[in-house]
Order: structure tokens, then sequence, then C-alpha cells
């Protein structure tokens, strides 16, 4: 199965992306939804989050009052850090089991949406990497207007992450979004076509499974051969 990354800035376009994905048949695991089940009201996660963070941190009902949360972690790099260590294991094992369900399946490539990709080091389970790029003026507008959120707010998230060229540099793939709807189209169908074509043999010998594969074969040629002399 081959698992593609796709990654960006806050705001770059990365569930846009994932829709067209989806659209097209390909399943994505999107670390927004894990995260946000990790979260849930009585889950272990929420357990460890209302104690470091105090129940001030919860709505009426009992669930995380997210848009709270969101202002203490993303104007205080400290308490981010709290957060991500403590959500952490949730996140990654939900991924796994999300990706273990769609191998269940027998899909041949899956899409992992996970906005810290590189922060997180579950680049190296991705190939090939997808950024989803935008320019910083673009990336500021179009968050404030889809969250409804002030610009030192924004600002502050654009910042708690890595900085968005440096996740340019680490692509294989890079999509532009900083233009209209139409331009990321023309991008995603060569993209399209590119993570749905079979690897070459180099590609393959390169990848994990080719490692794998050659590592089985070469124990197997050695227990025959050790048959062969006894
Ligand atoms: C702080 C929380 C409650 C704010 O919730 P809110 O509904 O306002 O935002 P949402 O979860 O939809 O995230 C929106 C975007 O913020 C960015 N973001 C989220 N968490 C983080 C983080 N810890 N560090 C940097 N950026 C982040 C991502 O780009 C994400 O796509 C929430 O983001 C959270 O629980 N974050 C910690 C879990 C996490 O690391 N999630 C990212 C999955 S890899
Ligand atoms: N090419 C585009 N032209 C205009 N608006 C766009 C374009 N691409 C995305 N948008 C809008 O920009 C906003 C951010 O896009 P999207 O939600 O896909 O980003 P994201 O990277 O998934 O964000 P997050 O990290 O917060 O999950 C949305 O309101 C989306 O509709």
């Amino acid at each position: 199965m081959r698992i593609v990354g796709l990654t960006g800035g806050i705001a770059s376009g990365k569930s846009t992306v994932s829709n067209m994905f989806k659209a097209n048949g390909i399943p994505v695991v999107d670390a927004d939804v894990v995260a946000r089940d990790a979260l849930r009201k009585g889950t272990g996660g929420w357990k460890k989050v209302v104690d470091a963070f105090g129940e001030e941190i919860l709505q009426d009902d009992g669930e995380v009052d997210r848009k709270k949360l969101g202002l203490i972690v993303f104007s205080d790099p400290d308490k981010r850090l709290v957060l991500n260590r403590l959500l952490a294991p949730y996140i990654s094992s939900g991924i796994f089991q999300e990706i273990f369900k769609l191998w269940l399946k027998g899909h041949k490539v899956i899409v992992l949406d996970v906005p810290l990709l590189f922060e997180a080091k579950m680049d190296k389970w991705t190939k090939p990497i997808i950024v989803v790029w935008v320019n910083p003026e673009t990336q500021l507008l179009r968050l404030i207007e889809r969250d409804r959120t002030s610009e030192i707010d924004a600002r502050n998230r654009i910042d708690a992450q890595m900085p968005l060229d440096l996740k340019r540099s680490k692509a294989d793939i890079v999509i532009d979004n900083s233009g209209p709807f139409g331009d990321l189209n023309e991008q995603f169908c060569h993209v399209l076509s590119q993570v749905t074509r079979p690897l070459t043999w180099t590609e393959f010998a390169l990848s994990r499974n080719g490692a794998l594969v050659a590592l089985l074969s070469i124990s197997v040629a050695i227990l025959i051969a050790k048959n062969a002399s006894s």
C-alpha cells in the first residue's frame, strides 16, 4: 500500500486537496479528525488534557471548548508543547488504526493528511510527500476569513508551525495554492496521475517495501543455500 503524505501550513488548502482525492476515490486519513476524536469527552486524551489545563477549558456539556483551548495554546509555546505531548500517543495510534482498516480493505493508495507531518516526524512513513504551499498574505487572509478570527490569533496559529517555506523545501511534490480554484484543479490533475502511477523498479527498490522484500529474499536464499550444503 502506498501512503501519500499531504501537509502544508494552516489554511494552505490541505482539506481542499484532500476532498479532491476523496472525489477521485482515494481514501484520506485526516489527522485533524483523529485529533478531534482523541479530545472527545470521556476519552483518555480528554482526561489528561482536563487534568493539565483545568475544568475552565470545558463547555457546559463537558466537551472541550476548542476555541478557548486554541487561544491558550496558540499564544503560549510551552502550553502548546504540553498539549502536543499529551495527545501525541492517542493521535498516532488513531492514525495507525485508520491506516490498518484501509489496508484490510485492500486499498493500494491512501493519503495521510497531517498538518504536522514533519514536526511529528511522520514523514518517513509517507512517499511521496505533497506540500500545499500558499503565499503568506493569501494564507493570512484565508485563515482570518475561514475561522472568523483576529489577525493576532491568525498570526499566532501560523507561527505555531514549521515555516511553510521550510516544508516546501522538504516536499517531493509542491502544490502552489496561491491562485484561484481553477489553478489548483489543474495542478491536482497532474499530482493525481503522479501518485496513482505504479512505482518504477528503482523507486520500489529504494522504498521500505523494497528493502523488506530484498531482506526476505536474502534470508530465503541463505536458508536454501544452508539446506543444500547440509
Ligand atoms: C488546540 C485545538 C483544540 C484547537 O482546535 P480548533 O478546532 O480551533 O482547530 P483545529 O483542530 O481544526 O486545527 C486547525 C489547524 O490548526 C493547526 N494545528 C492544530 N494543532 C496544532 C498544534 N498543536 N500545533 C500547530 N498547529 C496546530 C493545524 O494546521 C490544523 O489543521 C486543536 O487544534 C488541538 O487539539 N490541537 C492539538 C492536536 C494536534 O496536534 N492536532 C494536529 C493534528 S497533527
Ligand atoms: N485556491 C483557492 N482559492 C480560494 N480559496 C481557497 C483556495 N483553496 C482553499 N481556499 C479556502 O481557504 C481556506 C483554507 O483552506 P483549507 O481549509 O482547505 O485549508 P487547510 O490547510 O486544510 O487548513 P487547516 O490547516 O486549518 O486544516 C478555506 O476556506 C478554503 O475554502
